[in-house]
């Protein structure tokens, strides 16, 4: 892991002291005492940590926040399971699915079916990126959302490395959406979203994903992809479901009947 500046205006603040202490620990990571001119830097900041630009505090900063306003808003009058990707991965049809995340990013459609009532299992390997989902994970178990709390695990390790993930999580949907390399350049992503893109990258390796995943898979998998993008690993879909700018690729093992 390239090294990463971090920076934190406040390190008075109780919360803050042990985000630093957490990061200490960690040799990739480099405290400054002022705003680094990086590029991107991770910063501690009201009571959380996420990814700033150079353009910061002008630019928000991207973290994971399930409490935030919008996530509330989100998970109350969002659209419920009629969402898009609630649809795809057959949330409308049994609420209780248990499903693996296996390119969870900053979270946000792992809390849209985790709020629906799915049980998330995700996997994240870039290092700064599962971070932050830690840092989101932690904040809301100690928020009342105790229930969706205990829907959202983070685990170790990657679908390309499974290990004893197999043999312990009985998953019904497998759900990928990896980087796509156009997107990082498409003038639509916000200018907060943008440093993510730079800092994540594309994901070469996004079509190894496609086996393990349809391996693992009871019911299905799904992959969400940018509208006119090709397949993954060029294997059609059973189905798709098409949105103004995404699409969800559906590769069906088994009917999923409700529950
Ligand atoms: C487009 S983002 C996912 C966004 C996410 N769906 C959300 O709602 O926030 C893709 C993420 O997948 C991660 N990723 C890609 N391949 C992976 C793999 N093999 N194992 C774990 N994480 C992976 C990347 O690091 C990146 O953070």
């Amino acid at each position: 892991m390239q090294p990463i500046a971090l920076y934190c205006p406040d390190t008075s603040e109780p919360s803050h002291q042990s985000l630093l202490q957490t990061c200490q620990a960690l040799d990739w990571i480099d405290i400054q005492p002022n705003q680094p001119s990086d590029q991107a830097f991770i910063l501690i900041d009201n009571g959380q940590l996420s990814i700033a630009s150079s353009d910061w505090p002008k630019v928000h900063a991207v973290s994971v926040d399930f409490l935030s306003s919008s996530s509330e808003h989100r998970r109350l009058y969002g659209g419920g399971a009629g969402q898009a990707v609630c649809k795809a991965v057959g949330l409308k049809k049994r609420k209780h699915l248990t499903i693996l995340d296996a390119t969870a990013g900053l979270a946000r459609d792992s809390f849209v079916m985790a709020s629906q009532g799915a049980t998330v299992y995700m996997f994240e390997r870039h290092p700064v990126v599962n971070l932050l989902l830690q840092n989101g994970l932690e904040r809301l178990s100690a928020s009342e959302l105790t229930d969706l709390s205990a829907r959202l695990t983070l685990l170790n390790g990657s679908l390309l490395n499974l290990g004893a993930v197999a043999e312990t999580v009985s998953v019904d949907v497998v759900y990928l959406d990896p980087m796509f390399p156009d997107r990082s350049k498409s003038a639509k992503v916000k200018k907060d979203m943008a440093i993510f893109h730079q800092l994540v990258g594309a994901d070469a390796d996004a079509d190894s994903l496609l086996a393990p995943a349809l391996a693992l898979a009871n019911y299905r998998v799904v992959v969400k992809r940018p509208k006119n993008a090709p397949w993954l690993d060029d294997k059609k879909p059973s189905t798709a479901l098409i949105g103004k700018s995404s699409r969800f690729d559906i590769y069906a093992k088994k009917a999923l009947t409700d529950d």
